[in-house]
C-alpha cells in the first residue's frame, strides 16, 4: 500500500466514545477504586483478514481505554492451530496500525501462555474441578441434554482426581488420538445456561501451531483460554458481542475456581452488522474462490485491505467508527453512514480535476492554436470553509487558494461524456445539443454546429465553435484535451451486494466474531448457508476506458481526486502503472444507489453507472446534477421529506448519525425543533438521540430542547464533566426543569480548580495515611482505590485522568 499512516485528527478529539453503558460502569468502577487503571484488549482470531466489523469493536476497546488514561492490549486469539496463521496476524496489525489504533509495545499472543493454561487446568482437575471425559463428541452432545431436558452425566464424570491427572498428562505429552479425551469443567449438567453444562477446557488437536510449533497436541478452548489471559494480563473491563452472553457464567466460574483478585469481569455489548456487507470469514472466502471478486483485497470487498485498496483513509475510518452508538442490542448500521463518512473526508482532501471516462471528440473549429488555462483545484465552498484559509495541493501541501491551481490544456480536438450530448434531448436537458450551447468547466462557453453518426445511428463526432465571453449556456460540463489528455482505464465500484441483508433479516455471523465458533474446529465443519450468493450485484464493478487530464502525472501516486461530476478516485495501488493508468472510483458524490435503482426502468439501463451517476455539482453549477437530483428513489430508505430533513439537522451541526434517527421519528423531530440552532446543536441533539430517545417517544421528558443548549455551553466550556452534563440531563428530563438550573442551584458547575483538587487529595491522603504508606511500599493498585475518594469527594466534578496525575504526583513526587 502506498498511502500514509494516519495522523490523530478531529474525529479522535474527546469525547473518545459517546457516554453509553459500559462507560457508566467503568466511571462507577474508577470512583468506588475497584481498579488501579482500565485495561482493554482487542482479540481477534488471526484467521483471516481484519474487515469493516471489526472497527466497531476495535475502536470501542481502544478508545474507552484512552478515555480513562488506560491501557489497551491488541490481542492475536491464536488457539486453533488449524486455522490461525502468521500471514493473518501480518496483515491485522499492519491495517489496525493503519486505523490508528494504539496498542504500544503490548501485541500478545493467547498462545504465548499455552504453558500457564495448562497449569491451571492441572488445578482445577486436581481441585476436583475439571475430569477427562471419554466419550465421542456425538455421544457427548446427546448426553448433554437440550433445553427442557438436563444433562446426564458421563460414565467417566467421576473419575478419580488421581486417574484425571494422568489422562491429562498423557493428553499433553501425545499419547492418544484426535477426539479420544476432552478435558471438562466439571460444573452443572442441569443448567439452563447450556454453556455450563460441562464445558470443554481442552481437546487433542494433533496439528502444529504456527508459533508453537509442535510443542503442543492439547489445545484450550475459548472458553477456559480467554478469561485466563484477560485475568493473566490484567484486564479490567473485558468486552465482546452479544453473543458471548451465556460464556459470561464460565468466565466467572474460572474466576472463582482460580481465586484471581483483583478479576477481569466480561460486558457484552450489541453487535453492529453493516447494511449490504457480510463478513463472515467462510462466505467471503467463497466470493474469492468462485471468482466473484479478483481477491481478499478486491476494492469491493468488506476487508480493510480492500477498503484501503479502494482508496478509503483512515481518517474516514475513524470518523464512521465514532459515529457508531454503543448499546446492548445488536443493530445494523445504515451503510450510508460509511459511505458518507468517506465522502466527506473526501471532499476537503481530494483536489478537483477532470477526467472523462466514456468519450466523444469534439473539434472546436474556430480554435487554431492550442492554450494553457490555469484552473483552480478547490470549489468556493472548501476555499469559504477551510479553517486556516489555505487549501491542499495535490501532494498534501497547503497554500493559498490562489496557488492552488493546475495547468489544463485547451486544444481544438477535446473529449466530452457521451452523454453529455443528445441529438434528440428530452425536456429540460441543458448540456450540449445540435444548435444549442454548454459551458466548459474553466474554458468557455461552445455551440454544436455538426455531428457525425455511424451506422448503428451512434455519435461519433461533434463540430462546435467556442463562443464569445458573454454568450449563455444553461449547463456545465467537463471535458478534456484530446490531444494531451492521458489514457486511462476507470473502474466504477458498486455494493457488493445489491440487499441490506444478505444473510437474511436476522442472520449474525456463523464464524468470525461470533466467537466459539472458529476456535472450535468442528463447527467450522457445518455447512455455510449460501443463500447470499444470490444478492450478489450484477455488474458491481464497469470498466471504461476514456481519459484524464495531464496534470496528475506529476502528483503523488496516492492522491485522490475528485474527477468533477463523476466521483472520487485515486490510482489503482495494484494495478496502476506510470504508463498504463488504473482510476478506481472509491466513492460517487452522492448516494447515487436508489437512483441505480430507478434507472432499471429508464431508457438506457446499462449506462447508469456512468449516466446517471454523474450528477453532483460541488462546484461545477453543471446541469447533470439538477437532472439527477430529480430522480425520485423507488423504495428510499428515507423519504425525500425526511432527507431533506437529514439535510436540514446537518446543516445545523448534528452528525448524519444522530439527523437520520431525529429524521426518521416524528415525535424526536417534534422535539427537536424546540432547540437553540447554534454551536450547541450538534450536542443537544446527540443527547436527544442518545439520552432522552426513549422517554420523548413515551412522552415522558419533562424538560425543553431550548433548555438544553446552555448546558451543551457549559461542557463545551469545561465548566462541567460529561458526568454532570448527563446527571443533570437525566433529572431534568423527569422534573422539567432546567439542566443548567440544577446545576447553578447545586453549585456543580463550580467546576474544580487546581488548588481545591490539591485540597480534596490532601485530605484523601490525610484519612487514609495507612495506604499511602502501602502504596509507597509498592501496593500501586491502591491507586484506583485514591482515585474513586477524590471522585466522590469533589462530586464527579473533577476529570478522571487530571486525578489520577495529579494524585500520582502528590503520592509518587
Ligand atoms: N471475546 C471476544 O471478543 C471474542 C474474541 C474472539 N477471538 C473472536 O474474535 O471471536
Amino acid at each position: 500500500m502506498t498511502d500514509t499512516p494516519s495522523t490523530p485528527d478531529a474525529a479522535d478529539r474527546k469525547p473518545l466514545v459517546t457516554p453509553n453503558f459500559i462507560t457508566e460502569i467503568i466511571e462507577k468502577h474508577l470512583e468506588e477504586g475497584k481498579y488501579p487503571t482500565v485495561v482493554t484488549r482487542f482479540p481477534p482470531d488471526p484467521s483471516g483478514y481484519a474487515h469493516l466489523g471489526h472497527i466497531f469493536a476495535s475502536f470501542l476497546d481502544y478508545r474507552t481505554a484512552a478515555q480513562y488514561g488506560g491501557k489497551f492490549n491488541l490481542r492475536m486469539d491464536d488457539t486453533n492451530p488449524e486455522l490461525v496463521k502468521q500471514e493473518y496476524v501480518d496483515s491485522m496489525v499492519d491495517d489496525l496500525k493503519w486505523m490508528g489504533l494504539d496498542w504500544e509495545d503490548r501485541l500478545y499472543y493467547a498462545s504465548d501462555y499455552f504453558g500457564r493454561y495448562y497449569e491451571y487446568a492441572e488445578q482445577l482437575v486436581r481441585q476436583g474441578d475439571a475430569y477427562v471425559d471419554s466419550v465421542s463428541a456425538a455421544e457427548m452432545s446427546r448426553l448433554r441434554g437440550n433445553a427442557h431436558t438436563p444433562g446426564t452425566p458421563s460414565p467417566y464424570r467421576e473419575r478419580s482426581v488421581e486417574e484425571n491427572l494422568d489422562l491429562l498428562r498423557r493428553m499433553k505429552a501425545g499419547e492418544f488420538e484426535n477426539g479420544a479425551h476432552v478435558l471438562r469443567a466439571k460444573i452443572d449438567l442441569s443448567s439452563p445456561n447450556m454453556k455450563l453444562r460441562d464445558p470443554v477446557l481442552y481437546r487433542i488437536v494433533k496439528h502444529p501451531h504456527f508459533r508453537q510449533g509442535d510443542a503442543w497436541c492439547i489445545y484450550p478452548a475459548y472458553d477456559f483460554e480467554h478469561p485466563l489471559q484477560d485475568a493473566i494480563e490484567g484486564v479490567t473491563h473485558s468486552m465482546c458481542s452479544l453473543e458471548f452472553v451465556d460464556n459470561r457464567a464460565i468466565y466467572d466460574w474460572l474466576m472463582e475456581k482460580l481465586a484471581f483478585d483483583p478479576r477481569p469481569h466480561q460486558y457484552e455489548f450489541g453487535r453492529r452488522g453493516l447494511e449490504y456487507t457480510i463478513t463472515s470469514k467462510r462466505k467471503l472466502r467463497r466470493l474469492v474462490q468462485e471468482g466473484k471478486v479478483s481477491g481478499w483485497d478486491d476494492p469491493r470487498m468488506p476487508t480493510i485491505r480492500a477498503q484501503r485498496r479502494l482508496g478509503v483513509t483512515p481518517e474516514a475510518i475513524r470518523h464512521f467508527a465514532s459515529q457508531i452508538g454503543v448499546s446492548r442490542t445488536n443493530r445494523t448500521v445504515d451503510i450510508a453512514m460509511y459511505e458518507n463518512a468517506v465522502r466527506d473526508d473526501l471532499n476537503h482532501r481530494a483536489p478537483r480535476v477532470m477526467a472523462v471516462l466514456d468519450p466523444i471528440k469534439v473539434t472546436l473549429t474556430n480554435l487554431n492554436a492550442g492554450q494553457t488555462l490555469s484552473l483552480p483545484y478547490w470549489p468556493f465552498d472548501v476555499v469559504r470553509d477551510s479553517p486556516d484559509g489555505l487549501v491542499a495541493l495535490p501532494g498534501g501541501e497547503r497554500v493559498a487558494p490562489e496557488q492552488a491551481v493546475r495547468d489544463v490544456p485547451l486544444t481544438r480536438e477535446i473529449y466530452i461524456e457521451r452523454d453529455d450530448f443528445n441529438p434528440e434531448p428530452p425536456k429540460g436537458y441543458k448540456r450540449l445539443t445540435p444548435g444549442g450551447t454548454v459551458r466548459l468547466r474553466g474554458a468557455g462557453v461552445i455551440r454544436a454546429d455538426d455531428f457525425q453518426t455511424d451506422d448503428a445511428g451512434q455519435v461519433t463526432h461533434i463540430h462546435a465553435s467556442l463562443l464569445g465571453e458573454d454568450a449563455k449556456a444553461g449547463g456545465v460540463i467537463h471535458w478534456v484535451s484530446a490531444e494531451k489528455a492521458l489514457p486511462a482505464e476507470f473502474r466504477l465500484y458498486d455494493r457488493l451486494f445489491r440487499v441490506p441483508h444478505p444473510e437474511g433479516e436476522n442472520a449474525t455471523d456463523d464464524d468470525d466474531s461470533a466467537g466459539i465458533s472458529e476456535h472450535d474446529a468442528e463447527q467450522a465443519q457445518t455447512p455455510v448457508d449460501a443463500g447470499y450468493m444470490r444478492y450478489l450485484t450484477p455488474d458491481s464493478l464497469q470498466v471504461r476506458r476514456g481519459f484524464v487530464e495531464p496534470s496528475v502525472l506529476s502528483d503523488p501516486s496516492d492522491t485522490r481526486y475528485q474527477f468533477e461530476r463523476q466521483g472520487y478516485f485515486w490510482r489503482d495501488p495494484v494495478d496502476s502503472k506510470e504508463d498504463a493508468l488504473v482510476f478506481g472510483r472509491i466513492i460517487t458524490l452522492k448516494d447515487t444507489w436508489a437512483k441505480d435503482q430507478k434507472a432499471e426502468g429508464a431508457k438506457q439501463p446499462a449506462k447508469k453507472a456512468s449516466s446517471n451517476v454523474a450528477g453532483d455539482a460541488k462546484g461545477i453549477s453543471g446541469e447533470g446534477g439538477a437532472e439527477a437530483q430529480k430522480a425520485q428513489p423507488k423504495q428510499p430508505s428515507l423519504s425525500p421529506e425526511q432527507e431533506a430533513e437529514v439535510a436540514r439537522l446537518t446543516a445545523l451541526g448534528a452528525a448524519e448519525a444522530d439527523a437520520r434517527t431525529l429524521a426518521k421519528d416524528d415525535a424526536l423531530l417534534a422535539f427537536v425543533k424546540g432547540a437553540v440552532q447554534d454551536a450547541s446543536f450538534a450536542q443537544v441533539a446527540s443527547w436527544i438521540v442518545n439520552d432522552l430517545a426513549v422517554g420523548v417517544r413515551a412522552g415522558d421528558v419533562k424538560v425543553k430542547a431550548a433548555d438544553l443548549a446552555p448546558l451543551a455551553h457549559m461542557l463545551a466550556e469545561d465548566k462541567i464533566t460529561t458526568r454532570v452534563a448527563r446527571d443533570a440531563l437525566a433529572r431534568a428530563a423527569a422534573s422539567g426543569d432546567a439542566p443548567a438550573a440544577i446545576i447553578e442551584r447545586e453549585g456543580l458547575n463550580a467546576g474544580l480548580s487546581d488548588e481545591d483538587l490539591q485540597k480534596a487529595i490532601e485530605a484523601v491522603l490525610n484519612v487514609n495515611l495507612d495506604k499511602v504508606e502501602a502504596y509507597r511500599g509498592g501496593k500501586t493498585a491502591l491507586m484506583g482505590f485514591f482515585t474513586g475518594q477524590v471522585m466522590r469527594s469533589t462530586g464527579g466534578k473533577a476529570q478522571p485522568q487530571k486525578v489520577a496525575e495529579a494524585l500520582k504526583a502528590a503520592l509518587e513526587g
